[in-house]
């Protein structure tokens, strides 16, 4: 080994996006540590220190780090990377499975680039001569074209630069899986060594579950919970910050043709965003637009550092204290972490969101001012954690399940199988290329689900969410559960359809919370109570009590008066008319007139008619004490949608029936639900 030979590391980054809590990044900044302190006169004798990190991460040591990040080609359009417009894509266009659309869509993407470029402007802030590489095409193309490269490059001061290992950090997906498969053989072809490195964005880390083998992952959720409560005890600290590591190599290779990889953020937000901006509706006759005076749930931007700025901010201003009150919420920033998306990436990890805050209960660091400093544990941050565990559990449970949790009968006992006669096996569902028999349409199937897709149900949380997921890239988890259920339950569509809507729309889109989720709320999935169905009124009534949320996302009803006189010049929310806000078709010919509404189709011609209403019982100021259990409430006067809205707890309703007597309407205010 010639002193200045370079020996790189190649560290191929997909879900890790990030410097804090990176396995890869701080063994890569040990390793640096140790050779300084091995090439220090004073320490000559520290040699021997060297070799367990050789067996580490099994190849020499490396004097160089090359980390590159791939959009990959599969998920990510790549067509927007391409050098000249005469050139041609070597990579069929990145789109879904069942219905075709596109697999990332233009809130993700841009919120993935934005997360790139922050961990590039990191590395090269540390001023060690790191930084990060981007490039384009399926992992493995890109692994072998470096590693070809290299093979054939020349001398650099008399020394020829050597791939001595390559990184990856493990991730759940399926494909995910195949690419680390495959660069797995590439190694191997190249005779170099390969390291996996383990994931570490679980909350309880997987080395510590008490099972042996993932097939004793329990298939209900509180029973895994129940195997390793106390939650707070349960989370390793994250790894430090690394503040020096490896330089990049010299000259290392470009992007392969047909590709041209941007150099500055807007150019790259560009290469990513273009070909999805080619067709803004994508394929909708009518899409939503912003309506005025209205705010995205989710304005952040991707990255590291915004990751952690968010964290700091909600413990600080007190919003993981409140969580549990408001975590049902479905307007505003806080009414919950909105953590999911830079979880989701990588760009921080569950222990991190732990740890800020252990902190914050101990009384120590940023909050002081907030509830809850220094006073251990709270219901808020209890509730935090319970969910962080949701995210793990689905994410073990791709890993049990694999290829199932994409299956039209997901993980349920398989129909062929003897004594498997379950309701949901038996299930038909409707889908866009054939038809499921007796006079089932698929063109009719498709027009519903284009309706669906543009937010023109004629069932206003439905629509008010789906039309705000279009426009935003969010929709809070109250409102993914009433969208599924409606999807799956009153339409009867292939849930596989609605996960693939979701996957293109979600900026937090994960595959296993997606998938395992949409299964979930689909019954084909691992919840013990199956055929339970949301009704989307009845929600709208605990949820949306003043009808913020709706006419915040459908415009076209927010003149309709929700309030009638009390006396004395006072007004109260009538849930007679917040019956006509959650299904328009409601209102009077009169006043479909008033607002501009006659013959508006979703109006009109709703998708369902849901039969449900309320009585008029009980004294004004009675039902008035009977507020929702959170703070804040009463905050925003009638008819405003900026606020946040948290009604529940309305008891005095009596459900008439509904048009589908086979369905099981949940009844009690709080819905046992995949989020509890
Ligand atoms: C049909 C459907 C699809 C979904 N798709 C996704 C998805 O693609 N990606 C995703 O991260 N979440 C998904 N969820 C779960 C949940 O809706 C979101 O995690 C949550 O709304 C994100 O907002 P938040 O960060 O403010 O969540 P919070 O309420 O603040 O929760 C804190 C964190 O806990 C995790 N979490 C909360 N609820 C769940 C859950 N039910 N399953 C798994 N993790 C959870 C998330 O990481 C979240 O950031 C889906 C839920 C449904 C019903």
């Amino acid at each position: 080994m010639t002193k200045d030979q370079l020996r790189i590391i190649l560290y191929i980054l997909r879900r890790d996006v990030r410097l804090s809590d990176n396995p890869a990044f701080h063994c890569a900044a040990q390793q640096l540590k140790r050779t300084k302190t091995f090439q220090s006169p004073s320490n000559s004798r520290t040699r021997s220190r060297d070799d367990s990190l050789t067996s580490e991460h099994g190849s020499a040591p490396f004097t160089h780090l090359l980390p590159v990040y791939v959009f990959p080609a599969n998920q990510i359009e790549s067509s927007g990377f391409l050098s000249s417009p005469s050139d041609k894509c070597p990579y069929p266009e990145a789109r879904s499975e069942v219905a075709k659309v596109w697999r990332t869509g233009p809130h993700r993407a841009k919120f993935i680039g934005e997360g790139v470029w922050d961990l590039k402007q990191q590395l090269e802030g540390l001023g060690c001569g790191s930084g990060l590489e981007m490039r384009v095409g399926m992992v493995d193309d890109v692994v072998r074209d470096v590693l070809q490269s290299y093979s054939t490059s020349s001398e650099i001061d008399g020394s020829k630069p050597q791939i001595t290992g390559i990184w990856m950090t493990h991730d759940d997906g399926t494909e995910e899986k195949d690419d680390e498969k495959a660069v797995r053989n590439t190694a191997a072809e190249y005779d170099i060594p390969f390291k996996v490195w383990e994931d570490e964005k679980f909350y309880v880390d997987d080395r510590d579950l008490p099972y042996n083998h993932i097939s004793e992952l329990p298939n209900v959720y509180t029973t895994y919970r129940k195997t390793l409560e106390p939650l707070r005890d349960r989370p390793r600290h994250p790894l430090p910050t690394p503040v020096e590591l490896p330089p990049l190599p010299p000259n290392i290779p470009p992007q392969k043709a047909p590709f041209k990889i941007p150099t500055t953020q807007d150019d790259l937000l560009r290469s990513i965003l273009s070909p999805l901006e080619k067709d803004p509706t994508y394929k909708l006759a009518i899409p939503p637009n912003m309506p005025t005076d209205v705010q995205s749930a989710h304005p952040f931007t991707g990255g590291e550092t915004h990751g952690l700025d968010r964290i700091e901010h909600l413990v600080s201003s007190g919003a993981m204290t409140t969580y549990k009150q408001t975590r049902n919420g479905m307007l505003g920033l806080d009414f919950s972490t909105k953590l999911s998306a830079f979880l989701a990436q990588g760009h921080i990890t569950a222990r991190r969101v732990h740890w800020a805050m252990f902190e914050f209960e101990e009384g120590r660091g940023p909050g002081e001012k907030a509830e809850g400093y220094g006073k251990g544990e709270n219901e808020g941050t209890a509730a935090v954690r319970f969910e962080l565990l949701w995210r793990d559990y689905m994410r073990l449970c791709l890993r049990k399940f694999g290829y199932k949790m994409f299956a039209l009968y997901g993980i349920q006992p398989h129909a062929k199988g003897k004594g498997h006669q379950s309701p949901q096996v038996k299930k038909r569902w409707r889908t866009l290329n054939k038809s499921n028999g007796a006079g089932d349409d698929p063109a009719k199937t498709l027009e519903t689900f284009t309706r669906f897709r543009s937010g023109r149900t004629g069932v206003g949380l439905i629509d008010a969410s789906n039309r705000e997921l279009f426009l935003t890239g969010y929709t809070s988890n109250r409102a993914r559960q009433n969208v599924a259920s409606f999807l799956t339950s009153h339409l009867d569509i292939d849930w596989r359809i609605g996960a693939e809507w979701y996957e293109f729309l979600l900026t937090d889109y994960d595959v296993a919370s997606n998938w395992g989720n949409w299964q979930y709320v689909a019954g084909v999935g691992n919840d013990p109570r199956q055929g339970r169905v949301f009704n989307p009124v009845k929600q709208a009534l605990d949820y949306d009590a003043k009808g913020e949320y709706i006419k915040a996302w459908v415009p076209e009803l927010r003149d309709i008066k929700l309030t009638r006189s009390i006396g004395q010049g006072r007004e109260e929310v009538d849930k007679q008319r917040l019956m006509m806000l959650y299904q328009a078709w409601k209102l009077s010919d009169w006043e479909k007139n008033s607002l501009g509404l006659t013959g508006v189709e979703w109006v009109e011609h709703p998708l369902t008619r849901i039969q449900f209403s309320v009585g008029r019982k009980g004294p004004p100021d009675n039902r008035s004490k009977r507020g929702g259990p959170s703070g804040g409430g009463g905050g925003g006067g009638g008819g405003h949608w900026r606020g946040s809205s948290r009604g529940r707890g309305s008891r005095d309703f009596r459900r008439v029936g509904n048009e589908e007597p086979t369905q099981q309407y949940d009844q009690g205010p709080t819905i046992v639900t995949s989020s509890g």
